[in-house]
Parts: C-alpha cells; sequence; structure tokens
C-alpha cells in the first residue's frame, strides 16, 4: 500500500531549497528560505514536494493508497537537526567530576589524575556490549525527541583492542536497529592510556597496525577521529595517524583547539579532513588555511558552556567568509546533552550568532560535516522524509529564544511518525 503525508497550513516552513547546496558560508549564513502559509507533501520515505498553501491542489497527493494529512497551523517545520558530533555510547555519567570542577578543580587536572576520559575507559571494560547498546539507545530516542534525525557517534572510549571494537559494534548495531541516520567515527586516539606514557609509539602502533585493520575488515568506521590538542596528541601524531586512516578510506574529522592554539586545524586541513571540532581558540592562520579548504569548521557550544572554555570567534570566523556548522558533543564529561535547539540558544545568546545563522549551523551546514549533505539537512524535494514539527510558535526564532525547552512535538524519520 502506498502512502502519502500531507503537512498542511504549516505556519513556516523553514530552510527549503529547490537545489542541493554542499553548505552554505559568510554572509549567506545570515539567509534562510522560508514559506510562510505553506504545505510539504511525503511520498514513502522522501520529500515530494511543498510550496504555499494556495498553490496546493488535490492532484499534488493523488496517486497514493492513503493520504495521512496532518495540520500544522500555528507550527513550524524544519528539517532534523544533524548532530555532526557525539560520544552518545559511553559508559557511565561523570558527575563527581563536574562536583570536582565546582570545586575548583580544572578539566585539564581532572584528566591528569586519571579522571576524564581515562575515567570512561576504565568503566567501559566493565559494561556489555548489550548494556552500553541499550543505554545508547534511551540516549538516541531523547535526542529524536528533541528533533535530531542524523547523528555521528565516536569511539573512543575504549582505548584498548577490545573495548575500542566493542564500541564501534554498538554504533554498528545502532545504525541497523535505529531510524536515524548514524555515522561511526574511530577515535582510538581520545587519549593516552597510562599503561603507554613511556612509549607513546606503542600505542600509536597498535592503533594504526591492529585496530584500524580489523575495523576495517568488520566495516566499523566511516570517518577517523584524533584529539589533537594540548596534553593529549601532538601534530605530528595525529599527521601520522591520519595518514593511516586513509589507507582504509577513513576521511579525518577531528578534536582541534580546544585547549590552545597547537596547529590541530592546519593538521585536519592538510589531511583534508571533513571537519574540524572544537576551535576555542583561532587565530588568523587558522582562518586562512579554512578558507583555503574544504573542511567545516565545527564548533561545540555545550562544551564550552559547561567546562566554562574560551568561546569560539565565530562572529569573526563568519565575516571572514567562513561557514560554521554546531554540534552538540553530547557526552558524559564536557557536554551531557544532545539538545541541538539548547544549543541553538547557546549560539545566538554567547556567540551572537543570529538564530538564521544558528539553524543553518545546525541542519545544511552539521549534514556537511557528517557527509550527509546529499540526503539530509535542508527541505528539499528528493531527499529523505527527516524533519520535525514544533508546538504552536510565533516564528523560527522562538526555537532558540526559549532556552533549555523542547519545542518539538512530532518527528518524522524516513516517511515514518514518531
Ligand atoms: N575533547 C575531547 N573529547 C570530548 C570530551 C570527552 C570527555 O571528557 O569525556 C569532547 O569533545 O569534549
Ligand atoms: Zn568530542
Amino acid at each position: 500500500m502506498t502512502m502519502k503525508i500531507l503537512l498542511e497550513n504549516i505556519r513556516q516552513l523553514v530552510q527549503v531549497e529547490d537545489k542541493a547546496r554542499t553548505w552554505v558560508s559568510g554572509k549567506e549564513m545570515g539567509s534562510l528560505r522560508v514559506l510562510e502559509d505553506a504545505f510539504l507533501v511525503i511520498d514513502d520515505d522522501q520529500i515530494e514536494t511543498f510550496g504555499p498553501m494556495k498553490d496546493f491542489n488535490e492532484n499534488l497527493v493523488e496517486g497514493a493508497d492513503m493520504v495521512m494529512e496532518i495540520d500544522c497551523a500555528g507550527k513550524i517545520v524544519m528539517p532534523g537537526y544533524c548532530d555532526s558530533h557525539t560520544h552518545v555510547v559511553f559508559p557511565a555519567s561523570r558527575e563527581q567530576e563536574f562536583v570536582d570542577r565546582i570545586n575548583g578543580l580544572t578539566y585539564e587536572e581532572i584528566a591528569r589524575r586519571g579522571g576524564g576520559i581515562l575515567n570512561s575507559a576504565k568503566r567501559m571494560e566493565q559494561r556489555s556490549e548489550d548494556e552500553l547498546f541499550a543505554d545508547a539507545m534511551v540516549r538516541l530516542d531523547e535526542v529524536k525527541r528533541m528533533g535530531t534525525t542524523a547523528i555521528e557517534i565516536k569511539s573512543g572510549y575504549g582505548l584498548s583492542m577490545e573495548s575500542e571494537l566493542k564500541m564501534l559494534r554498538v554504533i554498528k548495531r545502532l545504525k541497523a536497529n535505529s531510524p536515524m541516520i548514524i555515522k561511526s567515527t574511530f577515535l582510538g586516539a581520545h587519549a593516552l592510556p597510562v599503561e603507554y606514557k613511556a612509549d607513546r609509539q606503542k600505542y600509536i602502533k597498535l592503533l594504526i597496525e591492529e585496530m584500524l585493520p580489523e575495523i576495517d575488515r568488520e566495516g566499523l568506521a566511516d570517518y577517523m577521529d584524533v584529539f589533537c590538542d594540548q596534553g593529549f596528541f601532538t601534530v605530528e601524531e595525529t599527521a601520522q595517524l591520519l595518514e593511516a586512516g586513509w589507507k582504509y578510506d577513513l576521511q579525518p574529522k577531528i578534536h582541534a583547539n580546544e585547549l590552545g592554539l597547537t596547529g590541530g586545524v592546519q593538521v585536519g586541513v592538510k589531511h583534508q579532513a571533513l571537519s574540524v571540532d572544537h576551535l576555542e581558540h583561532i587565530g588568523d592562520d587558522e582562518i586562512k588555511a579554512l578558507l583555503a579548504s574544504k573542511t567545516m569548521p565545527t564548533v561545540l557550544p555545550g562544551a564550552a558552556f559547561f567546562l566554562g572554555m574560551p568561546l569560539s570567534p565565530i562572529r569573526e570566523m563568519i565575516e571572514a567568509g567562513l561557514p560554521i556548522a554546531l554540534a552538540s558533543d553530547y557526552n558524559p564529561g564536557s557536554s551531557p546533552s544532545g539538545n541541538m535547539n539548547f544549543i541553538q540558544s547557546l549560539a545566538c545568546i554567547k556567540y551572537k550568532m543570529t538564530p538564521e545563522e544558528a539553524i543553518n549551523a545546525c541542519t545544511i551546514n552539521s549534514a556537511y560535516a557528517m557527509g550527509v549533505e546529499k540526503i539530509a539537512g535542508t527541505i528539499c524535494s528528493g531527499k529523505q522524509a527527516n524533519l520535525f514539527i514544533t508546538r504552536e510558535l510565533p516564528s523560527y526564532s522562538a526555537i532558540s529564544y526559549y532556552f533549555g525547552a523542547n519545542p518539538v512535538e512530532t518527528v518524522i524519520i524516513n516517511g515514518e511518525i514518531y
């Protein structure tokens, strides 16, 4: 039986395009194509057509055995968020470190004492694949209810052959069991396990010579990540790892410039990274390198907010002509939230992005940052029917205005209603 879904009387249909674009950058980030009083037709799992209500006629839903009508009067319809940077497979929360930071310790001090990522790695050993899968499914459901329909998930809390593979196999199971678009990233170089302190190359060799071939054999990753930063992996080590990843066709998406001006952006760009993420420390050289690249600068406002870090100079980057993507960085240490509505609020309130820029950064640009811009990230006919309907709101700016709330009422993924 063929079914079409008709969304009618939509107050604002946001982020529409006639032809799929790659990304928006610079001044373009400030404009958003919006149809007022609109309709949208979904045919099976795809967006078929859309337009102003005055142009709607019954022929547009002809040919289907059944048409489901959804009245969207007073509501906003947007493409589902593409959250291009998360760590939603994790073994346990880390609220004790949150309390330690309130009492004066820094994130780096906690990490040096064996907390942070190493703390998660210790707990990862004790969690079974089934438990990790069940917990992550709950988190995916949580973010889906807040409008996320595509998500990138990293390993990186394993740091041993067994645990890294366990995390990646969990992500593979999530791909098979969740309706969301999921991309998987190998982040074995997230932190150096203490037992390799005296011989860093030994760990890097383990990643390159043992883990990568097995990951390739089982088809466990789409991308390759390294935490290239002060106290984590150097630029030289990052280059070595990214080159090794490319041998298995794993394009880099790296953590860079969170803790200092460390050269992470440049090494990412040099190795054709799809995205460089965090970017709390950005200078003229980083901007220049990014301008000459196809790498998406991705900012993670949740982490900067939660850890009280310096804010990325987003305005300066946009004014220089760069695109910006935003992601939640949902993880237990630096950003325990996957609410992309709140990410937009932070972007507007803290970074002075306009709502238009923030929406572009969470949809079309973040779709590019996870390699799904051809099928997601905008309302475009032929793209997957992945979108959400809000409760009644006066305009799309109210999504970031009502900070901390969840304006999403209905989510549609692949033409299925949730
Ligand atoms: N910065 C590196 N990695 C994660 C945090 C990991 C953690 O603290 O558990 C991030 O993106 O913020
Ligand atoms: Zn991260």
